[in-house]
């Protein structure tokens, strides 16, 4: 607005004459603005006094706990900074301390939410799915993906998850398995052999997004792998963002890159329709085959903008957390010496029974069970998602509390907790030796009818990643004490730095 006084005078003089001084003026320019806010404030408060009133004060026997304020901030930054201080599982055992060591309540990212805790909380919310709670995604996921918006994301999990055991059904992740190996083989050739130093997490990151090209879409030329990689990455960091959809910011950001790639993949499914139908490609040579030969129970195909959404889903799922497992794994090899042995002893012993230029193969796999200890060690201890998130679908009772309808909860309390793992902070892959953990304790890939659908195509990958890595390397950390985040998946400050320290060529042999 420009200023009176910078206007050409048209007045008479006698005006100038004026009672009001440039004080006043520029006081009159500000009431109106402050009014603005004092109204928006005045609104924003009394509804956040109605919303308390009638979401938490109204509701008799909630569990105990701070809500904070106003709620739509709640607790959410001392929830945060734990995970940015690299302790995610403080904020939920003081507050199991403090107030309930069974259920408390906070307010966190927004929501209303009940912590329900121990093994106890993890079997009744994944027993009760869709009885009692429900799956529920944060609303960036929602607006991400668009088919979502045609139902809503729990729908196209739903619909995702009765066609996903045929994609990773065991007969086809075994012929994943020398695809992955040799994949390995070339990346490990051309990213790590002949550095001194690497950066794990980065590399990680590479590692399993070009898997993943690899077998969901057969793609393997590294030029096209980065076409995908570029917006791909801008994807992964504004689908946990805050969703403010302007210019600029993360999650505006996130919804281009899930358009571009989503085009690219358009591309590709028409492509691979025309070679299904000319018999150049095969109905079984990738996800993306096996996507496009599946029908859903009315005998109906996916639609293709379907299959590129759900082919982006999984690309999504499997990514940060893979690189989180892959990331600590050589981290804890790197401070565990003992157990990097114990690793490299079976992963050397599977190597001599093979042929020279044999790849790896499922039998060779079912005796990576040290390997596969450790690695179950790394994700009790660092697990790559903190927990599933549930919504309450209907007012229900939990240890004697009343948990709300439309409440959410998210957690993953038992990992840490001495009563589940004795001496929980001691390296000991052996708790997974015979039965292994108690039912509803050892939980990083959720459980129930919700548990992760990736869970065996992870466990092969990080496998035959251990395998190539132990085999050919030994390693130590560049910065001994790095600090670690959790946001929302853990990774190390400054991208985990190994030196690294090559076999002597026998060494694989012997
Ligand atoms: C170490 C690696 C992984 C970990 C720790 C992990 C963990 C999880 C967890 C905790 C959930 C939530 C489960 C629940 O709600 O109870 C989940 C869901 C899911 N994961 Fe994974 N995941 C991993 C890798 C993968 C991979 C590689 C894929 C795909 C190839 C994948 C696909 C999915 C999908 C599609 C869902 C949603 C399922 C649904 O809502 O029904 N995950 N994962």
């Amino acid at each position: 607005m420009s200023h009176p006084k910078t206007l050409p005078c048209t007045k008479p003089p006698s005006l100038s004459f004026s009672t009001s001084s440039p004080l006043s003026d520029f006081c009159m320019e500000l009431f109106f603005p402050c009014l603005l806010v004092a109204f928006v404030s005045f609104t924003f408060i009394s509804l956040q006094i109605l919303f308390y009133k009638r979401q938490v004060t109204s509701k008799p026997n909630l569990p105990p706990g701070r809500v904070g304020w106003p709620i739509i901030i709640g607790e959410s930054l001392e929830f945060l900074s734990a995970g940015w201080r690299g302790y995610p599982e403080k904020f939920v055992f003081d507050r199991m301390v403090k107030y309930s060591p069974e259920c408390f309540k906070t307010s966190i990212l927004g929501y209303l939410t009940a912590f329900l805790c121990g093994p106890a909380g993890n079997k009744f919310l994944f027993t009760n799915e869709n009885k009692l709670v429900t799956v529920w995604w944060p609303e960036p996921v929602n607006k991400v993906f668009p088919t979502s918006l045609q139902t809503d994301s729990n729908e196209e999990a739903k619909k995702m998850r009765r066609l996903l055991p045929q994609f990773f059904k065991p007969e086809a992740l075994q012929t994943y398995i020398a695809i992955m190996d040799t994949v390995f083989q070339k990346q490990f050739g051309s990213w790590w052999e002949g550095k001194d130093e690497i950066h794990v997490f980065s590399l990680a990151k590479q590692h399993t997004f070009f898997l993943a090209c690899r077998l969901f879409l057969s793609v393997e030329e590294p030029d096209h792998v980065a076409r995908f990689a570029g917006p791909f990455h801008l994807l992964g960091a504004g689908i946990v963002s805050i969703p403010i959809d302007f210019p600029g910011t993360p999650f505006n950001k996130a919804v281009k890159a899930a358009k571009v790639i989503r085009k690219e993949l358009m591309v590709f499914i028409k492509q691979r329709k025309h070679d299904l139908a000319m018999k150049k490609a095969t109905p079984t040579q990738d996800i993306l085959s096996h996507m496009l030969n599946v029908v859903d129970e009315d005998g109906k195909h996916l639609s293709d903008l379907d299959v590129a959404d759900k082919i982006l889903g999984l690309l999504i799922a499997g990514q940060d957390t893979l690189t989180a497992a892959m990331t600590f794994i050589v981290k804890y090899l790197a401070e565990l010496p003992h157990i990097y042995d114990i690793v490299h002893k079976e992963q050397v012993e599977i190597g001599k029974s093979k042929a020279p230029g044999e790849l790896l193969n499922w039998e060779d796999i079912q005796k990576m069970k040290q390997s596969w200890n450790v690695a179950c060690e790394v994700m009790r201890l660092s697990p790559p998602l903190q927990g599933a998130f549930r919504q309450a679908i209907t007012d229900f009772m939990y240890a004697g509390f009343s948990i709300p309808k439309g409440w959410k909860w998210s957690a993953n309390s038992t990992h840490r907790d001495p009563e589940c793992f004795p001496d929980p902070e001691k390296f000991d892959p052996t708790r997974f030796e015979g039965k292994g953990p108690a039912p509803y304790t050892f939980v990083p890939f959720g459980g129930g009818p919700r548990m992760c659908p990736g869970k065996e195509y992870a466990r092969l990958v990080l496998l035959v990643f251990m395998y190539n890595a132990v085999t050919r390397f030994r390693w130590e950390k560049v910065l001994p004490h790095e600090q670690i985040i959790v946001n929302p998946t853990p990774m190390p400050a400054k991208g985990l730095p190994i030196r690294l320290i090559p076999h002597a060529k026998s060494n694989k042999e012997d």
